[in-house]
């Protein structure tokens, strides 16, 4: 089973919580045969969404490419309107950074999976107009569970380490969705053939 990915500087379980660290029956992720190739950008699962919607006038528009495996990568430029202190990103737009990214898995497990668990180390300061070279990759699936590292590096996909994080999403059907979300954005997305092949793409069925 694979550990943390490139940029981890101490083993991932050291300091995360239990929940964290994979049972020992877990098994290897798996690439699903018809995942996008390695290099081939993997689109918004969703127009509106806040970290990779073209729709989305607030949000990070993050844009993801498959990686080799269950991995991914992205490019996350941090602009002025995403401060928290005078021209430093804010933490929490740096966690949604990292949330997407490690959601953005998906696409190569083709399973439909929301965050239950994120953990992030804010290693380095992260200064407006950086651009984040991010990297996620899943490592180990246990049932629903699926557990994924990230990293975000400083200027280039080899620079300073600014942030880490360890994950465990938990695949979820559809109607997670359907029952949970505010009806007209339900409706309006069921509407939508764009949003109905993007939602194939995961194998569901809306
Ligand atoms: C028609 C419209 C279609 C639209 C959809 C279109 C496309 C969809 C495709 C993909 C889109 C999917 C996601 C979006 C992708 C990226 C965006 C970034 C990701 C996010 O931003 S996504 C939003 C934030 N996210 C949430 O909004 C989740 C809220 N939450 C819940 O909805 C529940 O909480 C849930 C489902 C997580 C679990 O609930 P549940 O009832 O299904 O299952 P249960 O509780 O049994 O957990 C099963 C096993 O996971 C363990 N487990 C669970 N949570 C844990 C935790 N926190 N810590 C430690 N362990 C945990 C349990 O301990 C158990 O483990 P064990 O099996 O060992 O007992």
């Amino acid at each position: 089973m694979s550990t943390v990915p490139s940029g981890g500087n101490r083993p991932r379980s050291a300091a995360r919580s239990p929940a964290l660290t994979p049972p020992a029956d877990a098994i290897a992720p798996v690439r699903h045969p018809d995942a996008p190739a390695p290099g081939e950008l993997l689109g918004s699962h969703y127009a509106h969404c806040f970290g990779c919607g073209d729709e989305q006038p607030h949000g990070l528009h993050l844009q993801a490419r498959a990686g080799e495996g269950v991995s991914i990568t992205a490019e996350f430029t941090v602009r002025p309107s995403h401060q928290g202190a005078p021209g430093l990103a804010h933490g929490g737009v740096l966690a949604t950074a990292l949330d997407e990214s490690l959601g953005a898995l998906s696409w190569l497990l083709r399973v439909v999976a929301v965050t239950g668990k994120l953990e992030t180390d804010f290693v380095r300061p992260v200064p407006v107009d950086s651009v984040l070279f991010l990297a996620a990759e899943a490592t180990a699936v246990s049932g629903r569970k699926i557990f994924c590292s990230a990293t975000g590096r400083l200027g280039s996909p080899e620079g300073p380490l600014a942030l880490r994080a360890d994950a465990l999403f938990v695949e979820v059907k559809v109607d997670h969705f359907i029952d949970n979300g505010r009806p007209e954005e339900i409706r309006a997305a069921m509407a939508d053939p764009d949003q109905v092949r993007r939602a194939r793409a995961f194998e569901v069925n809306p």
